[in-house]
């Protein structure tokens, strides 16, 4: 049996009913004969012993008799809680139809309606009044984890605060680690920190199971974070812990913190930012464009924003651009207008993106003070739009037909999820446009046909590099996460690209290929990990034959 258990793990068999009701063990009607009668498991199940495939058949015509997303979404995770195996088999069978129903955009319900449509535990709730007790908490995790995906709930995609609801966020994270990663089910841990939510709907819900208070905050909370980070190195010293779904100033403050002190890195910033850097190179070097030449507008400047214009910016400089010149490429918009160095409001983060004031002087604005996102447009002639608000409409037609008018194929990625905050729609994009936007999105959008031709929406969402970072970290057996593996996974990220051989093809490959996918950046990731020093010196050769024995494959 394949669970991705150790050996020694195995030495606490399990039998009978206890031996069915663990979903990393179980095998259901696939047991067979001989098993049934090893494992105390006569009469327990139907006679017919089944295969995987007849599992696999019999769960999606279930699957399929479902018609609401959300009880399609209920109905994968109860399977996820009951065979593991089975559950991964069927997903990777049917990946492109089921991932939005486990992961975005259907998980952001699932959040939403968490105490609802709750059945089972799964994973560590660890909430502010347990806050003494952290270590006890994760000795109850019987098994050695090598990922932790960690939330507080407070940014769940563009939804806000959902307290404990959040949970639906590390889960859904967590089973992508799987299917597109290959890292073992047994070697994952979702954690929520219920540190309260000041989501008053949730609050007044009799049926919120969240610790039913206001959002902790200040230095109780950063003590809080602080007994956490401690007791997750104490019981998995070697684990990769990700943050995600945290509000931007903890976000910030927390990876800064800790990033050298585990392995560990921010999602929605890190991520983010190479899932975004590897698709805008791809879709420049599609045009026969290059990055050196671009304006790049980003409307929101909170985690994503902000990490996705200093990776880019990094990216130039690392091209040989300096410093300012880099920086006068970014037209970075914030709810106060564009970010520029006459601006006394912004922090030192912030700063780094401002655009010189002395380039904006003979800019003709509409509005005197702030200078607005129409502004930017028409002035700063962008070849790149990012939108990353959480805000369903930002990009408005009069805006986009502006941008269209200045550039023969415009950037344009509504990155913000789930479907129904993307700032604008691909159909309106190339409706604005007439057909000449290259587009990608965060939440997955259906093939858009446009005056007969049928564009393809690439979904430009960090699920692209997660799990294979989390390979190639435990494949090289990385100790830190570094600003390099990042890099490097943006740029093998484009090398897959099918816009580079046919530039009307979708900026990024098929989900049906994305095993291979991760195999190719978790082997840039491993190289770069080494070339930093923070992982193993081994061999390009054994750095793949590690990425094959780490890929767990779902099968009895
Ligand atoms: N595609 C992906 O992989 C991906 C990854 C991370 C985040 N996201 C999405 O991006 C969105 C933002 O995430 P985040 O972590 O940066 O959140 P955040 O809260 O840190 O940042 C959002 C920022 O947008 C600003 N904003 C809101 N409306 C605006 C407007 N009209 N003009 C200018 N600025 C505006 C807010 O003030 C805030 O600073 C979310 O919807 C999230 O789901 C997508
Ligand atoms: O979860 C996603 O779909 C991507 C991203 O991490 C987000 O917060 O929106
Ligand atoms: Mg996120």
């Amino acid at each position: 049996m394949n669970t991705g258990r150790t050996t020694e793990e195995f030495s606490i068999e399990k039998r009978g009913t206890l031996l069915v009701e663990d979903p990393l063990l179980n095998k259901g009607t696939a047991f067979t004969t001989e098993e049934r009668i090893q494992h105390g498991l006569l009469g327990l199940l139907p006679p017919h012993v089944d295969t995987l495939e007849e599992q696999v058949e019999r769960a999606y015509e279930a699957f399929c008799d479902f018609k609401e997303p959300i009880n399609k979404h209920i109905y994968l995770r109860q399977l996820q809680d009951e065979n593991e195996t089975l559950f991964y088999r069927l997903m990777l069978g049917h990946i492109t139809e089921m991932m939005p129903i486990v992961y975005t955009p259907i998980v952001g319900l699932a959040c939403e309606r968490f105490s609802h449509i709750y059945r089972r535990p799964r994973g560590i709730f660890i909430s502010y009044p347990e806050r003494d007790s952290m270590d006890a908490i994760l000795e109850n995790v019987e098994r050695d984890i090598d990922v932790i995906v960690v939330t507080d709930g407070e940014r769940i995609l563009g939804l806000g605060d959902q307290g404990v609801g959040g949970m639906g966020i590390p889960i859904g994270k967590l089973s992508l680690y799987t299917l597109c990663g290959g890292v073992a089910p047994a070697k994952t841990l979702p954690i929520v920190l219920d540190l309260g939510t000041n989501n008053q709907e949730r609050l007044d819900d009799p049926r919120y199971i969240g610790w039913r208070e206001n959002r902790i905050k200040g230095e109780e909370y950063d003590e809080f974070i602080d007994l956490f980070v401690t007791a997750v190195k104490k019981r998995f010293p070697h684990v990769l812990l990700q943050w995600e779904d945290f509000a931007s100033v903890d976000a910030e403050r927390i990876i800064d913190r800790y990033r050298d002190d585990l392995c560990t890195f921010n999602d929605d910033i890190q991520g983010t930012a190479a899932v975004t850097t590897g698709t805008i190179l791809a879709a420049i070097a599609a045009g026969g464009g290059e990055l050196k030449d671009q304006n790049i507008v980003m409307l929101g400047a909170g985690s994503a924003g902000v990490g996705i214009c200093l990776q880019l910016k990094q990216t130039m400089m690392a091209a040989g651009m300096s410093e300012p010149e880099a920086r006068s490429h970014f037209y970075v918009i914030d709810r106060d207008g564009l970010l520029h160095s006459g601006r006394t409001d912004l922090d030192e983060l912030h700063q780094q993106l401002a655009q010189p004031a002395e380039n904006l002087k003979n800019w003709d604005c509409d509005t005197t003070g702030a200078i607005s996102f129409a502004d930017v447009v028409r002035n700063g002639k962008p070849g790149v739009l990012i939108g990353a608000t959480g805000q369903a409409g930002a990009f408005s037609e009069p805006i986009i037909r502006e941008m269209a008018a200045h550039v023969e194929h415009p950037v344009i990625f509504p990155l913000s999820n789930p479907t129904s905050r993307a700032e604008a729609t691909p159909a309106d994009l190339l409706e604005w446009t007439h057909g000449k936007a290259v587009i990608a999105t965060g939440s997955p959008f259906d093939p858009v046909d446009h005056n007969g031709v049928t564009h393809t929406i690439a979904q430009c969402n960090n699920s692209y590099i997660f799990p294979a970072m989390g390979l190639g970290i435990l494949a090289s057996r990385s100790r830190r996460v570094t600003d390099a593996m990042f890099i490097a996974a943006a740029e093998a990220l484009k090398e897959t690209s099918p816009a580079l051989k046919d530039r009307t093809a979708s900026l990024l490959p098929s989900l049906t290929i994305i095993r291979d996918v991760s195999r190719k950046i978790a082997h840039a990731v491993a190289l770069a990990a080494i070339a930093d020093g923070v992982a193993d010196s081994i061999t390009e050769a054994e750095i793949d034959q590690r990425i094959e024995e780490t890929m767990w494959q779902p099968e009895y």
